[in-house]
């Protein structure tokens, strides 16, 4: 019942491979990947999405795989992504713009129509169903796209740096979400921003150059910190440990 890369690699056009042969079994409720920029993080998350395919090797997801278009569809109806950049469809309002996600991943027009109202509830942007989606924040941006990926009934949700850029008002209502959506959902996380980690997260990856650096339960990631570090920096310097030792 997990997210299995089976030594997946990719590389874009002929450039130097992102991920060599990577193999990682994901099977908890909260995983938060870090990792450097350039480490793969986005590239992993698309393959996850079943929007890259890897060169070699394979992804899962509770053992479905995303190879023929019907899978595909299966695969990304249970699966939602939050890319890192996202692109709302001009002239839609909110409600539409969540709607029409759900139409995408195989919906009915009503079906994905009735199901955008509570989708934005639980992402605390029903009262901003009506407004043009160009007229978002970043932050409100992104929570419309959490209600996309919740809209067609997720099991598995992909968020790809969801806070990079909010300030601390707009990570606090960030937070709350992320809290509601593990009461029913799995949700992977890449990140750049490690304060509260164990708070949130009960599974930890590390990923640099491609390559998995650590896997594990969040309290043995803080284990690799300076024992003399205070707790809010534990989870910083651990990070650090790790990525320090291979540069
Ligand atoms: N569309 C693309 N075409 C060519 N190269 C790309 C493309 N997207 C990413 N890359 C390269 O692939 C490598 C991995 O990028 P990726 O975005 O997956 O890393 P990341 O860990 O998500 O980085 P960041 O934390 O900066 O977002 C980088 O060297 C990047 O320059």
């Amino acid at each position: 019942m997990s997210l299995q890369f089976t030594r997946c690699s990719f590389q874009y056009g002929r450039k130097v491979p992102v991920l060599d042969r990577l193999s990682l079994t994901i099977d908890h409720r909260a995983t938060v990947l870090l990792g450097p920029n350039g480490a793969g993080k986005s590239t992993m998350m698309g393959i996850a999405a079943s929007w890259l395919f890897p060169t070699r090797g394979s992804v899962t997801w509770r053992g479905r795989k995303p190879d023929t278009a019907r899978d595909r569809a299966a695969y990304r109806a249970a699966v939602g992504w939050l890319p890192q950049n996202i692109k709302p469809m001009p002239g839609l309002t909110v409600r539409e713009n969540v709607a029409y996600i759900g139409w995408l991943k195989g919906m009915t027009r009503r079906e994905a129509w009735d199901r955008s109202a509570p989708a934005l509830e639980r992402v605390k942007l029903a009262s901003l169903a009506d407004r043009k989606s160009h007229q978002l924040s970043g932050g409100q941006l992104r929570r419309m796209g959490i209600a996309g990926t919740l809209v067609h009934h997720s099991e598995l949700v992909l968020l790809d740096e969801p806070t990079a850029g909010l300030d601390p008002s707009q990570r606090k209502v960030f937070r709350q979400v992320l809290d509601d959506l593990l009461t029913d959902v799995h949700v992977v996380v890449s990140t750049h921003q490690t304060e509260d980690l164990d708070a949130v997260y009960d599974h930890v990856v590390v990923l640099d150059r491609g390559k998995v650096r650590f896997q594990g339960d969040t309290a043995g990631f803080l284990s690799l910190a300076h024992p003399g570090l205070p707790e809010s920096r534990r989870a910083e310097g651990a990070y650090t440990q790790l990525i320090e030792q291979e540069v």
